[in-house]
């Protein structure tokens, strides 16, 4: 098969999947005008390169909460892969080890933690949702630590899911043949089960997400777990300081993929003040249309960790299943690679702020 480019996987999978189940996917919030802003933020930044330095050997390779990747790159957490492929989770898990890539698995993943993690020969991490039943986090927690992830991702930005008009206009809920298997049945039913005009997502999320949770109850799952612990969603430095007080060891900086807060700033831009906040308390991932090698340089700069890419994955795996995704992820690394030696940054602790200028 000849390589596709990742925006060619995305025509690929669009006429592969039903239209409701694409525009789940594809979808945002409200005016969904953040899925363009959160690329314009990063198509603002550009690359400013250094020359005559040895890249005869460029060195993606890195540590993250001690897990060790290929390249400062993950999946991000992302419900019922399933939507996208039979196979859901374990076939992405297969294609993130080939690739040396982070899994971050979600609270609603379609198959189970143990089948994705025997599945598995890189680093997986288990995204939360805070739900009302707190003896479904401890459970989940405890079946992580016993099937080997590496970090707890407590996502932080959904007290709620979203008003997402796509959804509404399809009266989208999760196909019947396809459920949140590491969760309680009784707790996923509302998740099931169209109704014209509403979005069962957004009504289950209303059901079964606890809403009420504060910093306290950050406490309380950090005292049950010496597993790492990431927040997802955060854009505030304020926020950021916060978390570094309460112990986290990572944060990802995010507005959902454009998904959740309407008009939330994107990644990019909420980047360099949450650096300056954290002052290297804390690692930072960023996610967020991540579409090339060289946004995995931009947000490098910027300060970040890592990035995650999320609807690609799912792109890749609408297309050819694992090996799909296996390649999503091959394409953004041959290019990372490529942007290292033309940016004379062989190593990725090369890269810093001056490696780029906003315009
Ligand atoms: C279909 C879909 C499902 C998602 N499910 C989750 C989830 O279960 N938990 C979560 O924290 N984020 C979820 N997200 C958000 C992603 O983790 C991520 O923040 C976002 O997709 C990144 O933007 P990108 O798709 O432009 O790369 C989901 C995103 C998509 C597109
Ligand atoms: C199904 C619950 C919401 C998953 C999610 O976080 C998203 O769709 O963005």
């Amino acid at each position: 098969m000849a390589a596709l480019t990742l925006r060619e996987y995305r025509a690929e999978a669009e006429g592969r999947l039903p239209a409701p189940v694409w525009d789940f996917l594809e979808g945002g919030s409200g005016t969904e005008s953040m899925l363009s802003a959160g690329r314009a933020a990063l198509d603002r930044i550009r690359l400013r390169p250094r020359c005559l330095v040895d890249v005869s050997v460029c060195d993606p390779g890195v540590t993250l909460l001690g897990s060790r990747l290929a390249a400062p790159l993950g999946i991000a957490p992302m419900a019922y892969h399933q939507l996208a492929h039979p196979e859901g989770e374990v076939a992405t898990a297969r294609a993130a080890g080939a690739a040396g890539a982070l899994l971050t698995v979600s609270i609603f993943a379609s198959r189970t933690l143990e089948d994705i993690a025997a599945a598995a020969s890189g680093p997986l991490w288990l995204q939360l949702y805070w739900l009302r039943r707190r003896e479904t986090l401890v459970e989940l927690v405890r079946r992580a630590e016993d099937a080997g992830y590496q970090a707890l991702v407590l996502t932080v930005d959904a007290p709620r899911v979203a008003y997402r008009p796509r959804d509404a206009r399809n009266g989208f809920a999760v196909p019947g043949g396809i459920r949140a298997v590491n969760v309680d049945a009784a707790v996923m039913s509302a998740s099931h089960g169209g109704a014209a005009g509403e979005s069962a997502i957004a009504r289950h999320s209303k059901e079964q997400f606890d809403a009420s949770i504060t910093w306290r109850d950050l406490a309380w799952l950090r005292e049950r777990t010496s597993l790492p612990l990431v927040l997802k969603g955060v854009l505030a430095p304020e926020d950021a300081e916060l978390a570094v007080e309460y112990g986290v060891d990572a944060l990802v900086v995010s507005n959902h993929g454009g998904r959740q807060l309407d008009f939330a700033i994107p990644a990019a831009d909420a980047l360099p003040e949450i650096v300056d906040a954290v002052g290297g308390r804390c690692r930072l991932i960023l996610d967020g249309s991540i579409r090339y090698g060289a946004d995995i340089a931009k947000a490098l700069c910027l300060g970040a960790d890592a990035v995650f890419v999320g609807r690609p994955a799912l792109w890749g795996l609408a297309h050819s299943g694992s090996a799909g995704v296996a390649d999503v992820l091959r394409v953004l690394l041959d290019e990372f690679e490529e942007v290292m030696a033309l940016m004379g940054a062989p190593r990725v602790g090369d890269f810093g702020n001056s490696g780029i200028v906003h315009h």
